[in-house]
């Protein structure tokens, strides 16, 4: 039988890249499986998350959590020990974390995926998208050190798995976000310095090619 837990992953995902940087986070062991989701899916993720068949999915105790913000909530919950990653007696900060949390998933998924996906004049579109969405959250994060203020925690998790595709949207886009958005690079940096984050994310031009391997198999780049 399995573990206490589990986490079914796909080494390139930003959302499962959350997860294991939160387990770390709170030095929490776990079995990582990385599941097949080019060719055939496992029946373990096809009953662990049978409403969207994705990952990650956390198995804890045999029990599934979907939805990589969901399973980050219930990794700092569970396990409280180290810093919590939401602001524990403070619910409005806690409202805005998911606030910032949700805008990036809204917007910056969207806008990465639809820049590696399509050409001309709609790619153009997806940059000018992206730009501004680094921009309001560039605004936000302003000269705070994280996110949250002083200590690194959710808005921050939700967003640093995106940065290790930056070199990959800078060139597939043609453009420096270092030159828009200063202090998002500088965020990036300061959070790479957290052992967490530092093994977690994979090598930008690993990913890179990566998305170029998808991008010429699917959609004949
Ligand atoms: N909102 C969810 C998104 C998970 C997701 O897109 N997972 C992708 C891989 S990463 O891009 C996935 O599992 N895709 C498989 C499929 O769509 O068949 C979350 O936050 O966990």
């Amino acid at each position: 039988d399995l573990p206490e837990v589990v986490l079914l992953d796909f080494w390139v995902s930003p959302f499962g890249q959350r997860c294991r940087i939160a387990l770390a986070e709170k030095g929490v062991p776990y079995k990582y499986r990385e599941q097949d989701l080019l060719l055939s899916k496992s029946e373990l993720l096809l009953r662990s998350n049978p409403v969207h068949k994705k990952i990650p999915v956390l198995l804890h105790a045999g029990r599934p959590v979907c939805e990589s913000l969901a399973i980050v909530e219930y990794i700092d919950e569970v396990w409280p020990q180290a810093a919590p990653l939401l602001p524990r007696d403070d619910p409005y900060g806690r409202a805005q974390a998911r606030f910032w949390a949700d805008y990036i998933d809204k917007k910056i998924y969207g806008c990465q995926s639809r820049l590696w996906k399509l050409k001309g004049e709609a790619q153009e579109q997806a940059r000018k998208d992206l730009i501004e969405a680094l921009k309001t959250l560039e605004f936000e994060l302003d000269d705070k050190p994280y996110f949250g203020g002083e200590n690194f925690g959710f808005v921050d998790i939700a967003l640093v798995p995106f940065t290790c595709r930056f070199l990959a949207y800078e060139k597939l886009g043609s453009f420096s976000i270092e030159e828009h958005c200063p202090k998002i690079v500088a965020w990036a940096k300061l959070c790479k310095e957290r052992e967490s984050v530092a093994k977690v994310l994979p090598d930008p031009d690993k990913v890179f090619e990566f998305i170029q391997f998808i991008r010429i198999s699917k959609f004949g780049a």
